[in-house]
């Protein structure tokens, strides 16, 4: 190494070190700060975060070496061996077709699974957890001769790093900024009295940042009414500009605006429609059928895909934060090591906790997320009987159960309210019923104008048809079982709660814990109804608390075959 060596890395030092001051200066002048509060170049930045799998000691990615990878407490050893290439084909997927949540298919819920979107993971760490602040881990590569070329690449990808970094702080900036009308209490946010008094004027010219404005002001005073009211206004009055305001902003139909008002505060209604708006995090199921987590991680990272264990309550989940291959197109999907599974859709089989060698029968199946993870939670033994209404949905689910190896599957195509004619004494019955699909509209944005009060009647309406008949499948001496789970990606009350309440009153079934560690309780006061108030054991997930899409879990346990007497059937 000589001078060579030394121009190639002064030369470096000045590409990178002049992309870093650009990048501060800017984040400096978007923060408004100068002289000693200005920020320089070494100050830590949190930053987007990277994989488990990726975040490995440096020393130890040699190939051949063992890295122990330092979460995750699944069954697996979680030992990575460090041979990652990235090597990778372009192979479409024979099985698109089958499971684009694009097809042809119209209704929402029809899409839920495989939504092949990607992550924009809002989870973080700082640099410091890193190792990368307060100089720690950099070199003087203009003082110190003699820095290897190793330790020069190093820096070349500290440099980049922050470079990043920065580049991320600076859309996190703009994203706040423009975060920053909604913002309650902000002291640049304080109400003028000609703002209010101009509040309910001009509305059909007003423009979409008027109307966000507007939206912030009216959240202020609805959330301090005592102090902020105009006097002349009720809060109803407040309330309908706010909803209409919301619902020309964010594009959404009056019926579902109000329903969704009726469900939150007006601040939470605005933190949930606004997650509803963003893709949730691309995540897949290993099918432990055919591989295990740590063998499909270690395949996946080799062919460049940035991916992390789900979450502690998942064995089986990986999130894929960025991937340089196509997710639904490599070697291992086709060869059924993974289905593309949003997270919500986990929940229901780990309520229903599926045991070996029972009969189990998912009523509302394809494309067969559930049915294939009930399989393999089986390990294959027993009789999953999978049923779905819908002739062309059937295809996808048998591609499915190919693909994944599921060889314990009897597949029907029956309405599922007929069933319980067909189909009785079964240890288990899973219900992922038809719906609005309110909980995915990031999936399909249509949702938010197509749904009306007669559509959600009508789905409340089937939804309890379908529910009473997987009630009577079950058998309520099953030595094992007797359980029957529902599940929705809606969600409304009447999707939901109200299906469950019916249920209770017309057949011998308790509410029982789903068993999931994480979830908001299920209602049990609605628009002046009661619901029973077991139904709190119920689980609600929700965008903008869990970053899943909205989902709805019950858990019932069959007390008795037969119906219930002295009650009239009205759907
Ligand atoms: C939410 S999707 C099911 C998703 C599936 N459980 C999965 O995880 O892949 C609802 C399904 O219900 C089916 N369906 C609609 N009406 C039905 C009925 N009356 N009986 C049985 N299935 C029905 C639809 O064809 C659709 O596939």
């Amino acid at each position: 190494m000589g001078g060579t060596g030394r121009s190639k890395r002064a030369k470096r030092i000045r590409k990178f070190g002049t992309g870093v001051q650009e990048s501060v200066r800017i984040v400096n002048k978007k923060l408004k700060l100068s002289g000693e509060d200005a920020l320089q170049p070494d100050v830590p930045f949190r930053r987007k975060k990277r994989s488990t799998f990726e975040r490995r000691p440096k020393q130890n990615l040699k190939p051949g070496k063992k890295t122990v990878v330092d979460r995750q407490e699944d069954d697996d050893d979680d030992v990575l061996t460090e041979d990652e290439n990235h090597a990778y084909e372009s192979v479409d997927s024979p099985f698109d077709a089958v499971e684009s949540p694009n097809s042809e298919d119209s209704e929402p819920w029809e899409r839920e699974d495989e939504d092949g979107t990607f992550s924009d993971s809002s989870a973080v760490e700082t640099a410091e957890e890193n190792g990368l602040a307060n100089g720690e881990g950099k070199i003087d590569l203009l003082e110190d001769s003699s820095v290897d070329e190793e330790r020069e690449e190093e820096m070349e990808e500290l440099e980049i790093e922050k470079e990043n970094r920065l580049l991320e702080d600076e859309r996190r900036l703009e994203e706040e900024e423009s975060k920053a009308e909604f913002t309650l209490n902000d002291a640049d946010n304080v109400i003028q009295t000609e703002q209010l008094e101009n509040l309910f004027h001009n509305d059909i010219h007003r423009s979409l940042t008027d109307r966000k404005s507007r939206i912030s002001i009216v959240l202020q005073v609805l959330s301090d009414w005592k102090n902020r009211k105009d006097g002349t206004h009720s809060r109803s009055e407040f309330l309908s500009l706010l909803q209409s305001d919301v619902s020309y902003v964010y594009g959404y139909n009056t019926f579902l605006i109000e329903e969704f008002f009726r469900m939150f505060s007006p601040v939470e209604c605005i933190e949930f429609i606004e997650a509803s708006d963003k893709p949730r995090p691309l995540v897949i199921r290993t099918n432990t059928l055919k591989t295990k987590r740590r063998q499909l991680a270690q395949a996946l990272i080799s062919r460049g895909v940035n991916i992390d264990p789900l979450e502690k309550w998942s064995k089986e989940g990986l999130v894929v934060y960025e991937s340089r291959v196509p997710i639904g197109a490599t070697p291992e999907y086709l060869a059924g090591h993974y289905m593309i599974q949003a997270s919500s859709s986990f929940l229901p089989v780990l309520a229903l906790a599926p045991q070996e060698n029972e009969k189990i029968l998912d009523m509302a199946a394809s494309p067969g997320g559930k049915t294939t993870f009930i399989s393999a939670r089986m390990h294959n033994t027993g009789i999953v009987y999978a049923n779905d209404a819908k002739a062309d949905r059937i295809k996808s689910l048998v591609a499915n159960i190919h693909r994944l190896g599921v060889e314990n599957t009897i597949v029907s195509c029956y309405d599922g309210r007929k069933l319980a004619s067909i189909l009785q004494g079964l240890d288990r019955v899973l219900l992922d019923a038809p719906c609005s699909g309110t909980g995915i509209i990031s999936h399909d944005p249509s949702v938010k104008t197509s749904r009306e009060w007669n559509d959600i009647q009508k789905n409340s309406s089937i939804q309890k048809q379908l529910l009473l008949s997987a009630i009577d499948c079950c058998n309520a001496h099953s030595k094992t079982g007797g359980i029957i789970v529902y599940s929705t990606c809606s969600v409304l009350v009447e999707e939901n709660e109200a299906v469950i309440d019916y249920c209770l009153k017309h057949r011998f079934v308790k509410v029982v814990s789903c068993e999931i560690p994480f979830g908001m309780p299920g209602i049990t006061k609605y628009r002046g109804r009661q619901f029973h108030s077991s139904l709190q054991e119920a689980r609600r997930f929700f965008p903008h608390i869990h970053n899943m899409d909205g989902f709805f879990v019950c858990k019932l346990k069959k007390l008795k075959n037969g119906k219930r007497k002295n009650t009239t059937t009205t759907f």
